[in-house]
């Protein structure tokens, strides 16, 4: 495995760029697709055995930050990936947010489903997408969502600083990205209750876990007294959002590994983790060239969840903690008759995000790395299903540009491709009663320029 021809290389250094493109396809991961990703080979990653690994340590959070830090370093700059602990999180209520996600899942069919859908991606509500972003049509990589922020009276307030700053017309942001969650009305009652009750107190409780965790990561860097709340600053607002997860389950035909979510680094300061099964989740290691599994159980007896750290902090960090690629793969059991099954599975995931007018900048002592500031909200954009086209559009179409010059031909053609699809995209939600006017749409296209001229300065070179 360590050994990557040059021709290999090459052709993912070309792969590479412009590799998750269309972010509505999987919305997490918009810094992907701007920065070369340091991984040798993405194809060869594919070919690699996985083993379990013991470099995924176990923080125990209970235990004061000067025993435990070293041990956060560690694991944050080999891996980016630790468990925790004794966090904020119990296990009940780990147990209760996966219960109530599978009954939601299961449970309910598409029509209560639908009262809550989500069409525009905006973090809040039920959507579908697939996790490989396989055009075939019969492939099993759906992932079912339901989707919950910050809950308040005025979800608006959460990003008008942001927006208004930026000079957007309400009317733009308002009732797409900034909508209220939406809360399904359930068979009974008691179920539409405890459902709503749990997300709730869960996205509280990760939302403390999240504090206990930035204040140790800003502690592991060196940070004492008032400074271990550096990182507090940028996420009080803490307008986050929860994702359960449900990965429904299918027979396969062959034994061949399948993978349900493909890689992706996520764009979070941190992500917090359970899931309703031992394994899926997956860790690439950039020493070992292997994938790592992350198997993580409720039976140990401990309200254990894994947290990485993602873009953010790897920005904040000058790279220093990572942020780094994980997958989604099947647990396929094999019956003693017929075709081989890949379990369903549940996961939970809270993204934490900063506020959308934060100011990201590395700290003083990664300043060599010399990243122009750029503020949260100026990236989110590439995860806004519907809004973000434009971006995307005059994203691609740079790119195109950019590779024209150098003469990489194999990728023009991709990006041509991409950006003939965007454009039609594009085109249809022009002619769409949804935004018929040209200022609109001359707006979203001058955004997406001024995110792209942002994003490609700031991680081209990351
Ligand atoms: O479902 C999982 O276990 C992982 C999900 C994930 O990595 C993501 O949504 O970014
Ligand atoms: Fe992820």
């Amino acid at each position: 495995m360590s050994k990557c021809s040059n021709r290999a290389k090459k052709a993912i250094e070309l792969g590479a760029i412009g590799y998750q493109m269309l972010p509505h396809f999987n919305k997490k991961l918009s810094i992907s697709i701007l920065k070369k990703p340091k991984l040798q080979c993405p194809v060869f990653r594919h070919m690699t055995t996985t083993t379990k690994h013991p470099r995924i340590p176990i923080v125990d959070l209970s235990k004061p930050m000067s025993e435990i830090s070293a041990l956060v370093h560690e694991a944050l700059s080999d891996t980016g990936f630790m468990y925790v602990r004794n966090a904020a999180i119990s296990k009940q209520h780990i147990e209760s947010v996966l219960s109530m996600s599978r009954k939601f899942f299961t449970e309910c069919d598409s029509s209560v489903k639908r009262t809550v859908e989500d069409p525009i991606s905006a973090f809040r509500g039920y959507y579908v997408y697939k996790g490989t972003q396989s055009n075939v049509l019969h492939s099993n990589d759906n992932i079912e969502c339901f989707s919950i922020g910050k809950e308040c009276a005025n979800p608006y307030s959460l990003r008008s600083e942001y927006f208004k700053r930026n000079g957007l017309p309400e009317s733009i942001w308002k009732a797409g990205i900034s909508k209220p969650n939406q809360w399904p009305k359930l068979p009974s009652q008691q179920f539409t209750k405890e459902f709503r009750e749990t997300m709730q107190s869960y996205y509280n409780a990760c939302v403390d876990t999240s504090t206990q965790i930035l204040r140790l990561i800003a502690y592991s860097l060196g940070m004492t007294g008032e400074d271990v709340d550096y990182f507090l600053q940028f996420h009080n607002k803490w307008d986050c959002n929860l994702e359960p997860k449900f990965y429904p389950k299918f027979s396969v035909q062959k034994t061949e590994e399948k993978i349900r979510l493909s890689e992706h680094r996520d764009l979070t300061s941190i992500t917090l983790l359970v899931q309703d099964q031992l394994s899926g989740l997956q860790v690439w290691d950039d020493h070992s060239h292997e994938w790592i599994d992350a198997p993580l159980s409720l039976s140990s007896g401990e309200g254990i969840i894994l947290c990485n750290t993602g873009d953010f902090m790897a920005m904040w960090t000058g790279g220093l903690y990572k942020s780094t690629l994980h997958r989604v793969k099947a647990s396929p059991f094999h019956s003693h008759h017929g075709p081989i099954e890949a379990l369903d599975r549940i996961s939970v995931v809270f993204f934490a995000w900063p506020n959308h007018e934060a100011v990201i900048q590395p700290l003083q002592r990664f300043t060599s790395t010399s990243h122009p500031p750029i503020t949260c909200g100026d990236l989110m954009p590439f995860c806004y299903n519907n809004y973000n086209v434009s971006s995307v559009f005059v994203f691609a179409l740079l790119n195109y540009l950019h590779f024209w010059r150098k003469k990489k031909q194999v990728m023009m053609l991709s990006f041509l491709f991409k950006v003939i699809i965007l454009l039609r995209r594009e085109t249809n939600i022009a002619i769409s009663g949804k935004a018929n006017s040209l200022n609109y749409f001359v707006r979203k296209i001058q955004f997406g320029y001024s995110v792209h001229q942002s994003c490609l300065s700031q991680f081209i070179k990351y």
